[in-house]
């Protein structure tokens, strides 16, 4: 049988770091992180390319567009991808790649680590291991991310542990699969595709996450309606916003076009999402101005499809709003 060709692209973290006097900092080749997984040489051929090497703190936008220019660049030759990534803005990458690599029907995963893999007692031989697993199994596609023997969808991860192995949950999904005792068990199959791969590179930066805490000043709202296309209330519960930021809030928009200044509203809580309707603090925003609601999105999610969205040519409310509640790699339920 031909050997399957996976396609390594690194970009940095804790998995690729060693100790500088400075603190950790990503430091290993891509054949050096390569040279800890040599098991599979029979079954599949491991190609590395060095994206960059950061932490994943300082991963931007456009070093999600330059992934997914490394994948469109080999996706007819490679039979799956796999991301080496800090974790700490994992989440975020694999979330955007769900939106800028649609109905890939090849693996795309995303991996990193809690502890280098230079040292003795780490994760990251087991996240490579597993996500080699998971790459060579036939069912596998579309943008994942590969954590503690989990399969996460891409738009539904989150860091929730800062130190465990353990690191990431599946927000208000599944977990697709598992691997257990070297075996893939899936229980999700992976979101079905809706037809060839589709590849998108815009982006709109132009967001800004208002995140309420009791008492918040309202001053600075009338300066982040100006700057921005987009704004993420991240209200309290199913969607409250209290008195001081309703108002001013809503008056600065209503002097622009509701698609060219988005009100979103987001919830402050992990899980199980928003439902601004069910109050008082949060129906009364219909009367005032029109906005997106995330449901049971993740915040990275929400965060990453609307760049995505508003990337590209939106000319209508109604537009905008189709783009958003249409459901993309399983990121949104009701
Ligand atoms: N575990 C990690 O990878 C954390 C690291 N600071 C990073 O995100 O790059």
């Amino acid at each position: 049988m031909k050997k399957k060709k996976i396609l390594m692209l690194t970009t940095g973290g804790t998995i690729a770091s060693g100790p500088t006097e400075n603190g950790l900092s990503p430091v290993l080749s891509p054949d050096e992180l390569q040279s800890y997984i040599t098991e599979f040489r029979d079954v599949c051929e491991l190609e590395c390319q060095a994206l960059c090497s950061l932490d994943s703190t300082n991963i931007t936008p456009a070093h999600w567009q330059m992934i997914v220019r490394a994948i469109r660049d080999r996706y007819d030759d490679c039979d799956a991808f796999l991301i080496c990534h800090g974790t700490d803005t994992m989440a975020y990458t694999a979330a955007a790649l769900s939106y800028l690599v649609q109905d890939a029907q090849k693996p795309i995963l995303i991996t990193g680590a809690q502890r280098s893999i230079l040292l003795e007692i780490t994760d990251a031989k087991k996240n490579l291991r597993d996500s080699i697993l998971f790459a060579l199994d036939e069912r596998t596609k579309g943008v994942n991310l590969v954590f503690d023997g989990n399969l996460i969808v891409g738009t539904r991860a989150k860091k929730t542990s800062s130190f465990s192995y353990n690191a990431f949950s599946s927000i208000n999904f599944p977990a697709l699969a598992r691997i257990q005792n070297d075996r893939v068990i899936y229980y999700v199959p992976p979101c079905p595709a809706s037809g060839p791969v589709r590849f998108y590179d815009q982006l709109n930066p132009r967001l800004f996450l208002l995140k309420l805490t009791p008492g918040i000043s309202p001053d600075i709202i009338p300066l982040i309606v100006r700057l921005y296309d987009c704004i993420l209330v991240e209200s309290f519960g199913v969607g409250g916003l209290p008195d001081s930021i309703l108002d001013p809030l809503c008056s600065e928009l209503a002097r622009y076009e509701p698609h060219k200044k988005v009100l979103v509203i987001t919830t402050q809580v992990t899980y199980e999402g928003s439902a601004v309707d069910t109050y008082e603090v949060g129906r009364r925003v219909h009367n005032r101005v029109p906005f997106l609601e995330t449901r049971d999105m993740t915040l990275e999610a929400a965060y990453t499809k609307l760049m995505w969205i508003l990337g590209g040519k939106i000319s209508s409310w109604n537009e905008l709003e189709t783009a958003f509640y249409s459901p993309i790699n399983y990121d949104l339920s009701f």
